[in-house]
């Protein structure tokens, strides 16, 4: 049984706590300062709880706050060196963590999609944590990155469903507007764009290959392919992940000034 407290129910802190209540082998505290907000996640957990000493126990504590509350919850909580505290705060660096518990620090980028289990995850450490490996696993996908590249990742798989969500809905808005009927247009992007990405997933070949399998010769796609090749829309997407990467850095910055 691994036991894990979220500090922080909102978004991030419910979304792990969501996905982790349909897992057998987890025992789960949620701890934030809002009884409002333990109200919402209290059917996921097995405790919630306004007392920050419930998580003493803890071999997990994912710290959810925000970036800025983050030094005022480490002010607050005392931890000794066989926990792990995880902090998924964009743009708070592990170091400044680490410098302020005897927990062992690693710095975690998840995503909302952690309540289904279909999470893209960014950890960082020093050593590999099994209890961590396990849970993220079970939560979707994780990659080891280096730290240096939080800021990106956070940008890729953090923010990333938010800009997948407005292409979904780009694309869907469309079709609404071409006449389909509203349900059976979410239906279809929304199947188009995870049958998409299952079958990026599956190929040996790069996306350009899978592309021109989709473009028949004098066919719809191409016509359609032409407009985004004549447009701009690779790099304004581009400049939404360097937009994102950019302010996660900034956040450090606002964190480790104050
Ligand atoms: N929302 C998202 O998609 C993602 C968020 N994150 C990170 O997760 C963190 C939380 O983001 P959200 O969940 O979106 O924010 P949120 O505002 O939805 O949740 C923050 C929660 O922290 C609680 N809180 C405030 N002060 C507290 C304290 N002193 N002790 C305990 N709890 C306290 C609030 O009551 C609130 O429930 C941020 O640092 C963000 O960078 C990371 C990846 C994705
Ligand atoms: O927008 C944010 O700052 C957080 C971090 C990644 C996703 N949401």
């Amino acid at each position: 049984m691994i036991t894990v407290s979220v500090i922080g129910c909102g978004h991030m802190g419910s979304a792990l706590l969501e996905g982790l209540a349909t897992v057998e082998g987890y025992r789960t505290i949620g701890y934030d300062v809002d009884p409002a907000v333990l109200d919402d996640v209290k059917s996921y957990c097995d405790r919630t709880t306004t007392d920050i000493d419930a998580i003493s126990d803890s071999d997990i504590v994912a710290l959810t706050v925000k970036p800025d509350i983050v030094p005022t919850v480490l002010a607050e909580i005392n931890l000794h060196a066989e926990q792990t505290l995880m902090t998924a705060a964009a743009g708070v660096e592990r170091s400044f963590v680490s410098n302020q518990t005897d927990a062992t620090v690693i710095r975690l980028m998840p995503n909302l999609a952690a309540s289904l289990r279909e999470m893209a995850a960014a950890v960082a450490w020093d050593e590999p944590d099994p209890a961590v490996e396990t849970m993220l696993s079970d939560l979707g996908s994780y990659v080891v990155i280096d730290e240096t590249h939080m800021n990106i990742a956070t940008a890729l798989n953090g923010s990333g469903p938010a800009f997948v969500y407005y292409l979904i809905q780009s694309m869907q808005t469309r079709a609404i507007k071409e006449g389909l009927d509203k349900s059976d247009a979410q239906t279809l992007a929304i199947q188009t764009f995870i049958g998409a990405a299952e079958m990026v997933r599956a190929a040996d070949e790069p996306i350009e290959s899978l592309i021109d399998a989709v473009c028949s010769p004098n066919g719809t796609t191409i016509e359609g392919m032409n407009v985004l090749f004549d447009s701009n829309v690779d790099a304004e997407v581009g400049d939404a992940l360097t937009a994102a990467t950019e302010r996660s850095a900034e956040l450090a910055a606002e964190v480790d000034h104050e």
